[in-house]
């Protein structure tokens, strides 16, 4: 070992150190924060997300923002776990980038809760058996998750944070020929979000809908017949890891900018954190040019709309809910002012949530 490598290595030892203590400071301090909320809620995302735009806004490199996030979530999950263990429900098997998402937010400082579809993972919640849900909600390629809104319109939780995820695909298969696949087995949304490619590289396969890329991971790692040889998976990286699959070919997406926001669903409200989002779900009256009128206070008190979603309302042929999200917290002066004047124009209308904009 050369002398300045050894040099290195000790001041890398004793930054160590002084590193391991202060967390450990952090840690304490936590704990102790934890025994004074007095209404329970540990979770605090506008908190969490004001940490992380703090050190991003000081963050002097090398290292980039994102991977200043990445090292303080892990703090913050380990801290936080030391207030309380929050178990997170999401959509299963383990490997989804349901699962990624809700580590993303939430660190390994939690239990998890592997749940069989989008309606569980609303239910486990609902019924205190976890304390927040993670759920898919948009995708850049593929639009709206319409079940997740649907979902959302009944539901008493409330949205406590987003998560935005890049989505890259990977193929997955027990073969490592890409020439010998004659199957592909995916979610919906995946093989849509790779129809392109698909056709472009392999043409002539049949492509089967599974309800999730994780599940198709496991699918042919399951497979013991011949049939399975021929078989792949599109799934993610960590989906290979998990169930011990060749990758066969990497970004498969054919949007390189592919990303996914999931939501996180509690069954409290969040403070605001200085940069947030408002969720809402509405109805208007059913005259000509109702909707325009119905989000007209919006504009003239200032308040940007971030998205548009309407959703048939099954109640009535033709009938339709609004899924409206706007910039700022419900407890804004003009969030709050623009909202009450909707409220009066609407025949229904429901907050989802104010919660902070997702941090990279
Ligand atoms: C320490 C707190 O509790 C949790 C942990 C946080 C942290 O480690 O910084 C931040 C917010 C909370 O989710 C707090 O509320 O300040």
């Amino acid at each position: 070992m050369s002398e300045q490598l050894k040099q290195h290595r000790d001041q890398i030892d004793a930054i160590d150190e002084q590193v391991l203590k202060l967390v450990n400071e952090r840690a304490k301090l936590a704990r102790a924060i934890g025994s004074l909320k007095d209404d329970g809620v540990i979770y605090r995302p506008e908190r969490e997300a004001q940490v992380l735009r703090r050190l991003q806004a000081n963050n002097q490199g090398p290292l980039a923002n994102e991977a200043v996030s990445n090292i303080f979530r892990a703090v913050m999950s380990n801290c936080r776990a030391l207030e309380k263990e929050l178990s997170i429900a999401f959509l299963g098997p383990l490997g989804t980038y349901s699962e990624e998402a809700a580590l993303k937010q939430f660190g390994l400082g939690r239990s998890a809760i592997v749940c069989g579809s989008i309606d569980e993972v609303f239910r486990t919640v609902e019924a205190g058996q976890a304390d927040y849900g993670v759920v898919p909600v948009e995708n850049s390629t593929e639009g709206a998750v319409g079940l997740t809104l649907d979902l959302l319109l009944s539901s008493p939780l409330k949205i406590c944070g987003e998560i935005t995820l890049p989505i890259h695909h990977c193929l997955l298969s027990k073969q490592t020929d890409i020439a010998n696949i004659s199957h592909v087995f995916s979610h919906t949304q995946s093989l849509a979000q790779c129809h392109e490619w698909l056709n472009r590289i392999m043409p002539k396969v049949t492509r089967e809908a599974v309800t999730s890329n994780a599940r198709a991971a496991q699918m042919i790692h399951d497979l013991v017949s011949t049939d399975g040889t021929f078989a792949a998976a599109i799934a993610s990286k960590r989906a290979a890891e998990l169930f011990d699959l060749n990758i066969l070919a990497e970004n498969i997406e054919d949007d390189a900018k592919n990303t996914t926001r999931f939501l996180v669903l509690g069954s409290h409200e969040v403070a605001p954190s200085g940069q947030d989002r408002t969720s809402l779900v509405m109805t208007s009256k059913n005259i000509p040019g109702a909707m325009v009128q119905l989000l007209e206070p919006l504009s003239r008190h200032g308040v940007s709309m971030t998205k548009f979603e309407s959703r048939p309302s099954k109640q009535g042929l033709w009938d339709y809910v609004f899924f409206v999200d706007i910039e700022g917290h419900q407890h804004d002066a003009k969030v709050k002012a623009a909202l009450a004047e909707c409220l009066e124009r609407a025949s229904f209308l429901k907050v989802l949530g104010s919660y902070p904009v997702a941090v990279i």
